[in-house]
């Protein structure tokens, strides 16, 4: 049996609640969603529907797509020229892929914490400060509290409110990846995409971020891809296996864990491949 199958009751117990979609919106609907990066065919027929408040994996081996597709879901991947879509995002009821949709408008409902934290060659202060200034913010008083709750909810607060005019820069990484999702929740998303956030972090500091996860779920959607099985299945509500840009399978992590309908699923869980 997979370390991870083995492990199954231990994730039980510090796994997620569970929910019914009966009483939870979609934030995101993806409707045939397709994308080619000049011939590759990178995304196929992608449904798939993400839930507000909960946290969405995405899982699969190298290069079937999961990067592809959380950068498609803020539009990211338009930077990379050859990118053709077809079908629908739909987010919140507006089809984002639509010409006529502003990509402003998606910028600040979604942030993004990327696999290597990026925190700007400014103090901690301004690295927070920087979005809401963009968005017209000026007065101080106002900035400081904003930089004080997005540190307190990103678990920070206490390890930099001596040194906020210190650069980020000297910050260790596992902190530096815990101001860039303090610089996210400072303007205000309503969902956080994350690209393997953990992947460059020491096991405590990728169980900071795990903690953390699991608490800003209560506010925010999370949608989380990940290489490492037991975070998706310690963390998620959901789990979305790709392979070869195609969902194989989608469930609730609880089901996609102990119970795959799809063999490839579980053979991936399992380890056999990837
Ligand atoms: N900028 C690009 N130009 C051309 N092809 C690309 C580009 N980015 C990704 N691809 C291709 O699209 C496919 C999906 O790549 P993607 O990075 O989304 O996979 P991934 O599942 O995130 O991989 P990994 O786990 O290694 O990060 C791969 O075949 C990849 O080579």
């Amino acid at each position: 049996m997979s370390p991870v199958l083995e492990q199954k009751v231990e994730l039980k117990l510090v796994g997620t609640e569970d929910s019914t979609d009966l009483n939870k919106k979609s934030v995101y609907d993806t409707n045939d969603l397709n994308l080619w990066y000049g011939d590759t065919h990178a995304l196929k027929d992608i449904n798939l529907s993400i839930y507000e408040k909960e946290v969405t994996a995405i899982i699969g081996p190298s290069g079937c797509g999961k990067s592809t597709f959380i950068k498609t879901l803020n539009r990211m991947v338009e930077l990379v020229p050859s990118v053709r879509t077809s079908g629908n995002i739909t987010y919140k009821d507006k089809n984002i892929l639509d010409k006529s949709f502003k990509v402003e408008d998606l910028r600040t409902r979604v942030g993004m914490v990327f696999q290597k934290p990026n925190p700007f060659p400014k103090s901690i202060y301004d690295n927070i400060a920087y979005g809401p200034k963009i968005h017209g913010i000026r007065n101080k008083k106002i900035l400081d509290e904003i930089v004080e709750q997005s540190l307190r909810r990103a678990s920070i607060w206490d390890e930099v409110k001596d040194r906020l005019h210190e650069n980020a820069y000297g910050l260790s990484g596992g902190q530096q990846q815990r101001l860039c999702i303090a610089r996210c929740l400072a303007i205000e998303p309503e969902v956080i995409l994350m690209d393997e956030p953990t992947s460059s972090l020491d096991p405590k500091s990728t169980l900071r971020i795990e903690e953390l996860v699991q608490d800003l779920k209560k506010e925010y959607s999370i949608i989380i891809v990940t290489h490492n099985m037991q975070q998706a299945a310690r963390i998620s509500d959901k789990t979305a296996f790709f392979l070869h840009g195609e969902v194989i399978e989608f469930d609730k992590t609880d089901t996609i864990f102990n119970n795959p309908v799809d063999s490839r699923t579980e053979d991936y869980i399992s380890g056999r491949f990837g």
